[in-house]
């Protein structure tokens, strides 16, 4: 398992080990005896999967707030997506900022998102699967959303001039400046 820092403390890349031979491939996707020697040990209890159609879907920027916060890890099942992390963390010195990456079946990479962070990802091929681990269970009274494009946050998404598809609750989702984050660094 190859574990890789970004500029977000806490936010990392985790790419595990694929065995190929003649039939394929095989990969241990978690193994939480080897993240906890690599200091990253969170006991996940609950797996997602979602499937988006079409190129240009978008799903978030979500976040479940206390007490049922989620520290996740995402992978691409199928197809190719942008996925992006926010950190909101107050007084975390980059409140605010982003960090974006590919994530595909092809290049197995997989984001740690600790709890504290807005999660969002948009499709960059049809068809496209996500499976994710996350460390709380799902407390719909908990969730939040705020808007994928706010201005505030600045995402640099990877495809524009598209008919983006997104959820209602996703379209009606709070400015940057109307949220008030429940996550402490
Ligand atoms: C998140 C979740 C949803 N649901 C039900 C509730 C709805 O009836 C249906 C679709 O939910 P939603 O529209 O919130 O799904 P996404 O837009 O994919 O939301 C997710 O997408 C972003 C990228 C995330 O990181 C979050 O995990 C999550 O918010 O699944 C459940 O039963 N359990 C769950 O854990």
């Amino acid at each position: 398992m190859e574990i890789e820092k970004t500029h977000i403390p806490d936010l990392a890349i985790l790419t595990p080990r694929r065995f190929g031979d003649e039939r394929g491939f095989f990969s241990e996707s978690w193994n939480r005896k080897v993240m906890s020697g690599l200091g990253v040990d969170i006991d996940f209890v609950q797996d997602n999967h979602s499937l988006s159609r079409t190129v240009g879907t978008v799903r978030g920027l979500h976040y479940q707030s206390p007490p049922h916060a989620q520290a996740k890890l995402v992978r691409c099942g199928r197809g190719r997506i942008y996925d992006v992390a926010v950190d909101v963390r107050a007084g975390s010195p980059t409140f605010g900022q982003w960090y974006g990456l590919e994530l595909s079946f092809e290049n197995g990479r997989q984001l740690m998102i600790p709890a504290g962070f807005l999660h969002g990802f948009m499709t960059l091929e049809p068809d496209s699967e996500i499976i994710y681990k996350c460390s709380d269970y799902y407390a719909p009274e908990c969730d939040g959303s705020v808007r994928f494009d706010d201005p505030d946050i600045g995402i640099e998404w990877p495809l524009s001039g598209v008919q983006f598809t997104v959820s209602a609750k996703d379209r009606d989702a709070l400015s940057f400046r109307d949220f008030q984050s429940p996550f402490i660094y």
